[in-house]
C-alpha cells in the first residue's frame, strides 16, 4: 500500500513500528514530562507525539488497548476504542482511563494502546419503504433459536 505520511512532533517521539511480521498493531507511547499516575476511575488524554495523514478515505485506524495493560492493570480508553479519521491531520490522542481498583502510574515513553490501519466502506444510502423479505427480518438481541 501507500506510505501514509507521518509527523514526528515531539523529539521524544519516534516512528511505530511493526513489532512482528505479523502484528496488526502499532504501539503507541506516551509522551509525558513526568510519570503519571492514574487514581482509579481518572481518565486523561495523553500526547503520542505524532500525526497521520491517512488520507486514503477508504482507510482509518483505530486506537484500541493494549491487552496486558487492560486486563492486569484496568488501563484501557476512554473512549474505549479510538477511531482517527482518514482526513484528520492533529496529533494522534490517547485517552486513558483507570477502570481498576489501584491507582497505575504510566511512565514517559510507556507503550500505552496500539494503532490498528483497517479498510473502511462510505455507505451510501437508497431510501425506501419496505425491504425486501430476508430471513431474519427485524429480530435481534438474542431472537435467533428462540421457541
Ligand atoms: O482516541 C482518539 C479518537 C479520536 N482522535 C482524533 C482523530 C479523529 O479523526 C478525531 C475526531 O474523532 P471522533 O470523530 O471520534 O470525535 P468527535 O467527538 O466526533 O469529534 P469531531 O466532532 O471532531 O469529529 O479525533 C484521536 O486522536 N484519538
Ligand atoms: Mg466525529
Amino acid at each position: 500500500m501507500k506510505p501514509i505520511q507521518l509527523k514526528i512532533l515531539d523529539p521524544r517521539a519516534q516512528a511505530p513500528t511493526y513489532a512482528t511480521e505479523g502484528s496488526a498493531g502499532l504501539d503507541l507511547r506516551a509522551v509525558l514530562d513526568a510519570p503519571l499516575s492514574l487514581s482509579p476511575g481518572q481518565s486523561t488524554l495523553i500526547k503520542t507525539g505524532l500525526s497521520i495523514h491517512i488520507a486514503d478515505p477508504g482507510l482509518a485506524a483505530v486506537i484500541l488497548p493494549r491487552s496486558g495493560l487492560g486486563h492486569k492493570h484496568g488501563i484501557v480508553l476512554g473512549n474505549l476504542v479510538g477511531l482517527i479519521d482518514s482526513d484528520y491531520q492533529g496529533e494522534l490522542m490517547v485517552s486513558c482511563w483507570n477502570r481498576g481498583q489501584t491507582a497505575f502510574t504510566i511512565e514517559p515513553g510507556e507503550r500505552i494502546a496500539q494503532l490498528v490501519l483497517v479498510p473502511v466502506v462510505q455507505a451510501q444510502f437508497e431510501i425506501v419503504d419496505e425491504f425486501a423479505a430476508s430471513q431474519r427480518g427485524a429480530g435481534g438481541f438474542g431472537s435467533s433459536g428462540r421457541h
